[in-house]
């Protein structure tokens, strides 16, 4: 039996509409993390501040007094949002997410509500537009990031415990739902609104707050994307209401980290946003620990369209709107990949043929062409097929070398080797392209 709720999920199933459509087949997206806290860039006063440098006004070492004078620098003479566009578009990604206001409150476009924003910056001008704009001329679909927590308002509370705190924290939803509505105001092509820092216990009780707000909103712009993170239900469950049902419409909970199984996903659809170094969004100048090489980034994106999902790589451009080398580097390293293998990711999703070790199965929504992406060749080079029965393996070709064909060896019924003819050498994991054909029924088999 159910429970009973006025504000958990409005849909059972996945959203079929085309705005929807075009989401699950993106694949590939470019998270941007960018604000005051790259000015700091993970240090203060000359100590290395070891969490994620856009946290770094919650460090004790930083006083938040300190922090909140940063907007006084911000002063980006480098920022070149065609630049960052032209990049995107090579590294091959269909979307980008852009943090209009982390958790600081200091916001990357002309916000009416608050002066605690780009126009009282020395650099003065919306930084929102320009990327906007740069983005759609590059074919480059744009969300909003939103931080509903926001540490720069008076209103803001973690949590509600006395009638003070009620009394501000509704100026605080009122502020809230304004910034929102503006930012669709002022940037009518965005696609949809990707939420963060709803964890609060005082957010938990605004049900029927954020439903209201989150109606507004799709009525705002029609086909708006919105996920997971953003509202509560009747009892403060989010991502998954009481009933378990999917709130939103794709399931944000994956956060540097990806799902294992197809069970795992629960059949939904999905986004897994990603640091490149183990925990950094904002720009940190001294990465520490395991930064991420272009073949593991792949692989994570492979992984991800395997199950259905959309992998967004993440950006951190430094205090003068630079993007670092490190990423300039994977995303060309990336992008050679994805020049030539992109065939398997955009369109693709997630086929239900036996998981093999050498790596992932995707499959092409529209032509039901089968993608065998090879991360792990076997040293034989024998690559195991099982397919369900009655599917022949007629036309099977590399990516790589559409010319260079193979014939699947058949060693069991429905189970085949593909003998690997690629060189070794090949940088990123290899293509192999199956044309499946329906065998003919034979009569009374
Ligand atoms: C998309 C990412 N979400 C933000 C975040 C993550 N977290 C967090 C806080 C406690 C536990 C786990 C995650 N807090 N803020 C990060 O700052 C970044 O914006």
């Amino acid at each position: 039996t159910s429970i009973a709720l006025e504000h958990g999920s409005h849909r059972l199933g996945k959203r079929t509409d085309e705005m929807m459509q075009t989401w699950r087949n993106y694949g590939l997206g470019q998270f941007i993390h960018w604000g005051l806290y790259a000015i700091p860039g993970g240090h203060w006063e000359g100590k290395y501040y070891g969490g994620a440098a856009e946290w770094i006004r919650s460090w004790k070492d930083m006083p938040n007094e300190a922090y909140d004078e940063l907007y006084k620098e911000f002063d980006p003479q480098n920022f070149d949002p065609r630049a960052w566009a032209k990049q995107a578009k090579s590294l091959g990604a269909k979307y980008m997410i852009i943090t209009t206001k982390h958790h600081d409150g200091f916001c990357l476009w002309p916000s009416e509500y608050t002066d605690y924003d780009v126009t009282n910056s020395p650099y003065g001008k919306d930084i929102i537009g320009p990327l906007v704009e740069a983005y759609d001329a590059e074919g480059i679909d744009v969300y909003l990031y939103f931080s509903v927590m926001d540490w720069n308002h008076l209103g803001y509370r973690s949590k509600l415990e006395t009638e003070e705190d009620r009394e501000a924290y509704e100026g605080f939803k009122e502020f809230t739902r304004n910034q929102l509505l503006e930012l669709l105001d002022l940037y009518p092509t965005t696609k949809g609104l990707w939420f963060d820092g709803t964890w609060d216990a005082a957010w938990k009780e605004q049900a029927a707050f954020a439903d209201k707000l989150e109606t507004e909103m799709r009525e705002k712009i029609p086909g708006l994307i919105i996920g997971s993170r953003f509202r509560p239900d009747d009892y403060g469950n989010r991502h998954f209401d009481s009933n378990g049902d999917l709130m939103g419409d794709y399931e944000q909970g994956w956060e540097r980290k990806l799902p294992e199984t197809f069970e795992d996903t629960k059949g939904n659809d999905w986004d897994c946003v990603m640091t490149v170094p183990e925990n950094q969004w904002g720009y940190h100048s001294d990465w520490r620990g395991h930064v991420k090489t272009s073949f593991e980034l792949i692989e994570m994106l492979v992984k991800s369209v395997s199950l259905n999902g959309n992998f967004v790589m993440n950006f951190g451009p430094d205090g003068q709107g630079s993007i670092r080398e490190e990423e300039t580097k994977l995303a060309a390293e990336i992008g050679d990949w994805m020049d030539v293998n992109h065939e398997a990711i955009y369109g693709c999703g997630y086929l239900d043929w036996k998981k093999q070790d050498w790596g992932y199965y995707t499959k092409n929504r529209e032509t039901g062409k089968v993608y065998m992406v090879v991360f792990n060749r076997p040293l034989n080079g024998a690559l195991r097929v099982k397919t369900p029965s009655k599917i022949g393996l007629e036309k099977v070709y590399s990516l790589k070398e559409p010319s260079v064909t193979y014939e699947p060896e058949e060693v069991h019924k429905d189970e085949y080797f593909i003998h690997l003819k690629e060189s070794k050498t090949s940088k990123g994991p290899v293509v192999i392209v199956i044309e499946p054909t329906k065998e003919k029924q034979q009569e009374g088999t």
